[in-house]
């Protein structure tokens, strides 16, 4: 089975507007509400790739409801630690003209050590060997960084695999904890190792450094560019293809759910990030956090490449 983690859920709220402007009221021209947060979003583009899987997470008030709710008429099995508050909306303001945006993210509710506490023991009571738990996403305001050491520490003892998608602080202390892999993009490998991620090259030199933390792989993803991937010392280029770009807010996501997709049934580590590829391609091509379709997955999958950088 696959499990996602994802301790600080977000409703995300999308206003385009014609031009991004400062010291001006802007008039939306379109809006969307869609159920976001990493680790849900994953669990969401695994769906629509006809895989199950389970949510667990924080998620307080009506907004959670709401994320709830979504998840579970999408046929996502949710089991949520539900605490004071309100779950947080993340808001973006996408220009018509040139597609830059400008997005918010809210802290998300305070947690408090009961609800850590339930969290933690709601994991040990699912996880199995064998099993992939995705944990993705920032730490809301009263987790530490080393809460994810924790939950990583329970299901890898219990022999099931973790991916960890996070950033800042919480991904510096876990590489130590040697998730299975860690996906960061540029520029948060950039302030991961404060190395220069801008050639080829410099990429494949921070994969490595990232990988000399404790990762056992590493892939840094480039936005249209594709990924590189870091493996055992030896490193990869996927370009991704060509597509009219709509949204890449959770295009990330996606990525991580067609690797692990691609992982649960068998694939190489290269052959999964392939279809990552194809997964965070077909996501980036739809309006808002909309994630692609398994036939858009499979038209993509055939135009992405890879090769080994010596
Ligand atoms: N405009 C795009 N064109 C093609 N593929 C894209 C585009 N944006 C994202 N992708 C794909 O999705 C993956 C993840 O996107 P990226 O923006 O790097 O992640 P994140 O959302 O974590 O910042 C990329 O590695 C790439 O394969
Ligand atoms: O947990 P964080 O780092 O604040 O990110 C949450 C945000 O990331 C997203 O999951 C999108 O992530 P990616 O663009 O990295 O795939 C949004 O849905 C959400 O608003």
């Amino acid at each position: 089975m696959i499990y996602t983690v994802t301790l600080n859920p977000a409703v995300d709220r999308e206003m385009t507007v014609d031009t991004i402007a400062f010291d001006t009221v802007l008039r939306a021209l379109e809006w969307r509400v869609d159920c976001g947060g990493k680790g849900f979003n994953v669990a969401r583009m695994l769906k629509s790739l006809g895989t199950s899987s389970v949510a667990l997470g924080f998620a307080a008030g009506k907004s959670g409801e709401m994320l709830n709710d979504k998840l579970q008429s999408l046929g996502i099995e949710t089991e949520f630690v539900w605490v004071d508050g309100e779950t947080r909306t993340n808001v973006s303001i996408v220009s018509a003209e040139n597609g830059q945006y400008v997005k918010v993210n809210e802290p998300g509710p305070t947690i408090n050590g009961a609800d850590l506490a339930q969290l933690a023991q709601k994991i040990r009571d699912r996880v199995q060997a064998g099993d992939w738990w995705v944990l993705a996403g920032s730490l809301p305001p009263g987790v530490e960084p080393s809460y994810y050491t924790e939950l990583i520490t329970i299901i890898q003892s219990a022999g099931a695999k973790v991916f960890l998608d996070t950033s800042d602080e919480a991904l510096r202390q876990n590489c130590s904890a040697k998730p299975l892999l860690v996906k960061p993009n540029d520029e948060e490998a950039h302030k991961l190792t404060g190395l220069p991620v801008n050639t080829p090259a410099e990429i494949v030199a921070v994969g490595m450094a990232i990988s000399a933390m404790g990762p056992v792989s590493v892939i840094i993803s480039l936005g249209k560019v594709g990924a590189v991937l870091v493996d055992k010392g030896k490193a990869w280029l996927a370009t991704s293809p060509k597509i009219v770009a709509a949204n890449p807010i959770g295009a990330g996501d996606s990525m991580v759910a067609g690797i692990v997709w691609g992982l649960s049934q068998g694939d190489s580590m290269q052959d999964a990030l392939c279809k990552g590829i194809a997964c965070g391609a077909a996501t980036a091509s739809q309006k808002g956090t909309s994630v692609g379709s398994r036939e858009q997955v499979n038209d993509l999958l055939s135009q992405v490449q890879i090769r080994e950088v010596k």
